[in-house]
């Protein structure tokens, strides 16, 4: 079954708890979180006491994307606070394969991210390590940008890859998923569909999550390769 994801990027910040119990209550899978530090991306969100309180509400899974510089030194604080998955920047942590073991040493499962422009030999050395690869769709930093096309072979590319080795990791993708991209992704191969302005700009969060979900379905049902569940 497909994961959703609604990024919180989008949401009203001025009620982000109400926010976030709605898109519970409209069915979301897992809540994803951005977090940026205006060096790695050049905007600036939320950290660890905001996540804190929203634990508060839920007890889905937060899926944490660090949008931050050297996140080695940020990882205790995110367990903390209460993440369960927590996925770093290949392009920002310097001992990468350090963070994840120290992500899942901690108690949370490790993901990587890789920007559109980086390619996937970059994570070859850390694939045993991850649950989750997290492809961006986007250049990170914002909400509400387009999808960016010439990733969806990346995320085919990556699908044979984990396939070929039977691998136990999942692929998330992220940015600029509507009604129409969330197919393409779908039958990429993805597994977990990240959503923030095609979930919060809507009025009506249940029917805006039911509708990806059904697009995602059908899509998956595409797929030549059968689907392992992950998650
Ligand atoms: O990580 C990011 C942006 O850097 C994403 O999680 C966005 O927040 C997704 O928003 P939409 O593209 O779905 O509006
Ligand atoms: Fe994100």
């Amino acid at each position: 079954m497909a994961i959703i994801a609604p990024s919180i990027l989008s949401a009203d910040f001025s009620c982000l708890g109400k926010e976030v119990r709605a898109v519970v209550e409209a069915g979301a899978d897992w809540i994803h979180i951005d977090v940026m530090d205006g060096h790695f991306v050049p905007n600036i969100t939320i950290g660890p006491p905001v996540i804190k309180a929203l634990r508060k509400i839920t007890d889905l899974p937060f899926d944490v994307h660090l949008m931050i510089a050297q996140p080695e030194g940020y990882i205790a604080d995110f367990v903390e606070a209460g993440a369960n998955i927590i996925s770093v920047h290949v392009e920002a942590s310097t001992h990468l394969h350090r963070t994840l073991t120290e992500i899942r040493r901690l108690g949370c499962k490790p993901g990587v991210v890789l920007n559109p422009a980086t390619p996937l030999e970059t994570i070859t050395y850390v694939l045993e390590e991850v649950d989750m690869v997290l492809l961006m769709t986007v250049n990170p930093g914002f909400g509400g940008q387009e999808f960016i096309n010439a990733v969806s072979p990346k995320i085919e590319k990556l699908r044979e890859i984990i396939d070929r080795l039977n691998l136990p990791v999942a692929i998330e993708v992220d940015g600029g998923a509507n009604l129409e991209t969330i197919a393409i992704m779908a039958r990429a191969g993805a597994d977990i569909f990240v959503a923030g302005s095609a979930i919060f700009n809507q009025p009506d969060y249940k029917a805006a999550i039911s509708r990806l979900r059904t697009v995602v379905d059908r899509a998956q049902g595409e797929r030549t390769v059968d689907r392992q569940e992950r998650f």
